[in-house]
Parts: C-alpha cells; sequence; structure tokens
C-alpha cells in the first residue's frame, strides 16, 4: 500500500503573546514586566491522509483548525512532532518544489491585489509557477467557467461580490493544479447556490484528477456532502477521527428534542443549540435543565441526534486544564 500523503505524528503548536495593559502607566510596567501568555492551539495531534482523499477538519471557534492547516502547509513550525507531506517534505522548509504541489485558501487572507482584476494576480501566479502560456489559459477558462465567473475576470477586485472574490481566490489557489488543496472556511458569508456551486466543483475536482483536498467548515451540512472522512479537533486535541457516519453512530445516544417557543429565551445554556430565535435543540436527558417556562411551549418534536447536535454536545464540554 502507498504511503499517506500528509503524515502528521504527534505534532504540537503553542502560540506565544505578551499582554499589552491599556494607557501610559500599563505600557511603561509592561517595559519591565511582560506578561506571557501560551496557547496550546494543537496539542499532540497525529493524523494521516491518503492520496485523492477528501478530509473535513471540524471544531469549534479556536479549536485549533487553522493552525493545523497552517502547520501542514509550512506557514507554521510544529513546535515538536513530525509533519510530513509527500513522504519527506517538511512543510516549512518551503522548498519551492513543494510549493508547487500544494495549493492553499485561507478564508482571513487574500492573495488577490485589491485595485487590480483578478486576471492580473493569475498573471501574477502564472509566473511564479512557470506555468505554460497554453497550459495557464486552458486550465483558466475551465476553472472561471465552471465556477461560473467568466464575466468577472476583467473586473477589479474591489467591485467584486464576496461570492465572486471567494471563487477567484480558490482559482488563485488551483491555477498551478495542485495535488494537495487546503481550504480553511473556503464557503464562509457566501450564499447557498454559490456554496453548492463550489462544492458540486470540488468534488467533481476530486472525482476526476484525484486531487487530494484538506477543508475545514462550520457548516456540517457542506463536510457531510463532500468528505470522505473528518477529523474533529477540541480545545488543540483531536478527538475523533473517521466517517461522519461513523462519529454519528459513536456518540448518538440518545433522541434530540426540538422545541419551538412562543419568544427568544433570555438565556441559553451552552449545551442547548438555537436554530432561530424561537426554534431550540437539546438533548433528551438535558430538557429539565432548560430554564423554560412551559407555557413558551408552542410545540416539541422528537428526533434522532445528527452531526449537529452531536458537535454542539461535544464542544460544549469544558477545556482540560493545561
Ligand atoms: N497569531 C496568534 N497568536 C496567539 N494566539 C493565536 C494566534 N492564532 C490563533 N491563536 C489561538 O490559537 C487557538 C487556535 O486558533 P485557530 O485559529 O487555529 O482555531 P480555529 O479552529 O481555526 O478557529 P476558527 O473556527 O475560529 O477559525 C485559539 O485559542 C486562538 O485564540
Amino acid at each position: 500500500m502507498s504511503s499517506p500523503i500528509i503524515s502528521i505524528d504527534h505534532a504540537n503548536f503553542s502560540y506565544v503573546t505578551f499582554t499589552k495593559q491599556s494607557g501610559f502607566s500599563g505600557a511603561w510596567h509592561d517595559l519591565f514586566h511582560r506578561q506571557k501568555s501560551t496557547v496550546a492551539a494543537v496539542q499532540d495531534i497525529s493524523l494521516q491522509v491518503n492520496r485523492g482523499e477528501i478530509l473535513g477538519l471540524l471544531g469549534a471557534n479556536g479549536a485549533g483548525k487553522t493552525t493545523l492547516i497552517k502547520l501542514m502547509t509550512g506557514i507554521l513550525p510544529a513546535n515538536t512532532g513530525d509533519v510530513r507531506l509527500f513522504t519527506d517534505q517538511v512543510p516549512f522548509r518551503k522548498q519551492p518544489a513543494f510549493l508547487q504541489r500544494i495549493g492553499v485558501m485561507l478564508s482571513q487572507k487574500s492573495q488577490l491585489a485589491w485595485d487590480l482584476p483578478a486576471l492580473d494576480t493569475l498573471v501574477l501566479l502564472r509566473e511564479i509557477y512557470h506555468i505554460p502560456h497554453d497550459q495557464f489559459n486552458n486550465w483558466l477558462a475551465f476553472l472561471t467557467k465552471e465556477l461560473a465567473v467568466t464575466p468577472q475576470l476583467h473586473v477589479p477586485v474591489r467591485k467584486l461580490s464576496l461570492g465572486q472574490r471567494i471563487k477567484f481566490e480558490l482559482i488563485c489557489a488551483l491555477i498551478h493544479r495542485p495535488e494537495i488543496l487546503f481550504l480553511d472556511e473556503p464557503t464562509i458569508g457566501i450564499d447557498v447556490s454559490s456554496q453548492a456551486n463550489i462544492y458540486r466543483f470540488l468534488k467533481q475536482l476530486n472525482h476526476d484528477t484525484q486531487m487530494t483536498i484538506i477543508l475545514t467548515s462550520h457548516n456540517t451540512k457542506d463536510i457531510e456532502a463532500l468528505a470522505q472522512r473528518v477529523a474533529v479537533v477540541n480545545h488543540g486535541k483531536k478527538i475523533f477521527e473517521g466517517t461522519t457516519t461513523g462519529l454519528i453512530s459513536r456518540y448518538a445516544t440518545v433522541p434530540i428534542l426540538e422545541i419551538v417557543t412562543d419568544g427568544p429565551l433570555t438565556h441559553i445554556p451552552v449545551h442547548v443549540r438555537q436554530v432561530d430565535p424561537t426554534h431550540y435543540e437539546v438533548d433528551a436527558t438535558t430538557l429539565a435543565t432548560l430554564p423554560i417556562d412551559p407555557r413558551q411551549i408552542l410545540s416539541v418534536n422528537r428526533r434522532n441526534s445528527d452531526l449537529d447536535a452531536i458537535l454542539t454536545q461535544l464542544f460544549s464540554e469544558e477545556a482540560p486544564k493545561r
């Protein structure tokens, strides 16, 4: 059997920051007594990904997903442990031959020049990656057609809609035909039809080219539709690895109650999932802890536990002491 395309072995990464106090006296105090704080963002994570797989990274805000992607793409070095791609490449060495083989799209970072058309950035990338002109033109025509942004190629980026901009960010990450594509929240803030378009396209690309895709998303429906396997990260640690159905069958023990109220609740405990201002979901065993006057309840519906409910439950658990 061939070796995994990504292999992470007991990786750890901590951010070290210095807190800043406000005001002149605070700045003066900081000059002599700097307060250091450490955040263990990735803790002893091991993970292997095979060529051609789509792996979803799931986790609450601050769980460590982006940091894990940064370790895999060489933006950050692991403090301890080992991260290798393509069997022997250490990402943080940032060898040109390695960078040529990966594509990265981070939701917080843009590759596109704001005042110029996306085409200008793409032409720059063509030169950086030494892509032959014919190959570049054909591939770009295909990508823009599939993502329905051909008419926007010549429009300055600042005049594009968010969805169009994200599609061009994706095209930038794909323009050199990487073997592994890393996507951090690729569909954040874009409408459902553009999301569906992007996910349909990624699925087809993975099927046709065997491109390995690692993606994070808070939208579990997308992850369920796309990823063959998921890794769940909580407080920097991997707490599950397997299929989404495996995740559901492992943690789904009790049914979920869907409760519709006549008005919003004033206090929502962490184990209660708010679907909209008058629609809540709660694990059936914790119904008694819901701070609700029974007269407020309009309806209760019982259903089997799903991925969202399980993740809400898992992520509401206390952070382990560091
Ligand atoms: N540059 C930084 N300096 C200090 N701490 C950081 C830095 N970047 C992230 N962190 C901290 O590291 C932890 C993990 O952050 P990370 O961005 O990896 O989480 P995430 O799972 O991607 O979250 P989100 O879903 O909100 O994007 C968080 O506690 C965060 O506050």
